[in-house]
């Protein structure tokens, strides 16, 4: 099956993963090769030839030039840009949707719903092509206008994740697009083939439409050529979407040059369940939270707090779930199976250890903490941890995988304190029908994070809103309402109709 994907998007074993413009592929080939690997088989997918020093030139190069041109072309010309991007991608959702499947692991109505995520931010930039608005202010001096307006900032660097291997290019590049700006991607080592397909797509669109270069493409064999890519001056903004750790080093060094970083990094996110709770929807958004897309999301559900009084009947209802979907574990493109396996090797020995570290602590596994080794591929069980504090080692990292933390609570106030109580402050959530505890959790004082939910679970966000989350989240804010603006550089005009030249605070200079 995995060849009849690959087929289907017009990728063959050994693939270039260099977009060098100019409909030119780099065909170096001794700048070594990236092997992607299908995680429910261990099956090498193919090959994908890392990008050289002299292909990153090329790229900076073209794109500079690309540049010059786009800039000046009107906002709503790039919006048709876009717009015939996402046309391209509704064409081929079902061929990428499974290729991201295929390659990262997640299920196939996610991997469709990742490139549906595309389709969306498409279609929003299109609209936002014409709504870049400044604002205009009243001079205090007579004969004077006073305006803001938002101009193409240059080179936009993307680095984006294995578990969103498509959809975060599309979120930054549908964007700087439309500002005018020209983007250059580096993916993730682990899922490059959905990257040259998605490359190809794009740019196909955009050779037919009529339009220039717009989306650059390498490949790093280490982290060399990205570690000099985050340095680069001649790229004003990187956005970057990673770990904490890599994501720290790189906001530090692009602060160094004094660029612009856009970061999007780990999360811990957090349930609170209230004596008020429908149980109704919170089990569902729970499981889907905790298990969808195996514990690799950004936004997956790590910590569950649940107010005492519900508290056991909540882990037994939750366990059961639990053994449904270790029913359903199997092959990401399979219609039957609800979780998929884990991308890497590295990740199961990253789950094992987290489990041995919860027993260590006293924490008791309620269901699954197991790897699956009756089968090939990256598999582990979904897991529920009782009794262990929120302040533990491993209850305040981010382990990439299937595990929850589930913890009693007593009053609101104690559940919003332990729920802010971690480095990272992505994503949130209460269930409750209590309106009071609603707005509290959402007030000034209730969580610190970048989203914060009522009745719906932490992951699964639309792109209309703006995507982010604080502390070593990162900061940066990406997709919807005004995160076009990171895209642009911002410049404050002042004209002068009147025949004198009076100046700014009253001051007097008279020659
Ligand atoms: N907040 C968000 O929007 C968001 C979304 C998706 C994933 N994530 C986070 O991403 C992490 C999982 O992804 P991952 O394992 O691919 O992350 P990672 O940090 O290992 O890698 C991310 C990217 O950084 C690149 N990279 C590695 N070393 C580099 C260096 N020295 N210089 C420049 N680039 C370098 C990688 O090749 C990859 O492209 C999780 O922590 C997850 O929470 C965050």
């Amino acid at each position: 099956m995995s060849h009849a994907i690959l087929t289907a998007l017009g990728l063959d074993g050994e693939q270039s993963g260099s977009y060098l413009g100019q409909g030119e592929w780099s065909r170096t080939a001794d700048a070594g090769a990236l092997q992607p690997v299908n995680p429910a088989t261990g099956e090498v997918l193919g090959t994908v030839h890392a990008s050289s020093a002299a292909d990153y030139e090329v790229i900076v190069k073209r794109a500079q030039a690309a540049f010059k041109v786009w800039r000046a072309t009107p906002a709503p010309q790039r919006g048709e840009a876009v717009r015939l991007c996402g046309e391209a991608l509704r064409r081929h959702k079902d061929a990428l949707g499974s290729l991201v499947a295929l390659e990262m692991g997640k299920i196939k109505p996610e991997g469709d719903g990742e490139v549906q995520e595309m389709i969306d931010i498409a279609d929003f930039a299109v609209g936002q092509s014409r709504m870049m608005y400044g604002a205009t202010m009243h001079s205090e001096r007579p004969g004077h206008r006073m305006y803001d307006q938002y101009h193409p900032l240059g080179l936009v660097g993307i680095i984006s994740a294995f578990n969103f291997p498509v959809a975060v290019w599309a979120w930054n590049a549908m964007l700087a697009t439309i500002a005018g700006d020209i983007c250059i991607w580096k993916p993730s080592p682990k899922t490059p083939l959905s990257a040259v397909a998605t490359i190809r797509i794009c740019n196909e669109a955009l050779k037919a439409g009529g339009f220039p270069d717009l989306f650059f493409l390498f490949n790093d064999a280490g982290t060399e050529l990205s570690q000099g890519f985050v340095d680069d001056k001649r790229i004003p903004l990187i956005s970057f979407t990673g770990s904490t750790k890599v994501g720290r080093m790189v906001g530090e060094r692009v602060a160094q040059r004094m660029g612009r970083s856009l970061l999007e990094l780990g999360g811990n996110n957090a349930i609170i369940l209230d004596e008020s709770a429908d149980l109704k929807l919170a089990i569902p958004g729970i499981v889907f939270g905790a298990v969808g897309t195996a514990g690799q999301r950004c936004t997956t559900t790590r910590r569950l707090f649940v107010h005492e009084s519900i508290y056991d009947n909540v882990l037994e209802t939750l366990v059961k779930a639990y053994k449904q979907v270790e029913g359903k574990i199997g092959d990401p493109n399979l219609s039957t199976t609800l979780m998929g396996p884990l991308n890497s090797r590295e990740a199961v020995q990253g789950y094992l250890t987290a489990v041995e570290k919860a027993k260590a602590a006293g924490g008791t596994i309620a269901t699954g903490g197991a790897a699956l080794t009756d089968r090939k591929g990256n598999f582990v069980l979904p897991t529920i941890v009782t009794g262990i504090a929120n302040s533990h080692e491993v209850v305040q990292t981010e382990t990439f995988a299937p595990i929850l933390y589930v913890m009693p609570f007593r009053t609101l106030d104690e559940a919003i304190d332990m729920q802010n109580d971690v480095p990272q402050g992505l994503s949130s959530s209460i269930f409750t029908n209590n309106l009071r505890g609603a707005e509290q959790f959402l007030s000034a004082a209730g969580s610190d994070c970048g989203i914060a939910n009522v009745n719906i679970g932490t992951s699964g966000a639309e792109i209309g809103g703006a995507f982010g989350g604080e502390k070593e989240t990162g900061g940066g804010r990406e997709s919807g309402s005004d995160a076009w603006k990171v895209y642009m550089r911002r410049q404050t005009n002042t004209i002068n109709y009147s025949s004198s030249l009076p100046l700014a605070q009253g001051i007097k200079f008279d020659l």
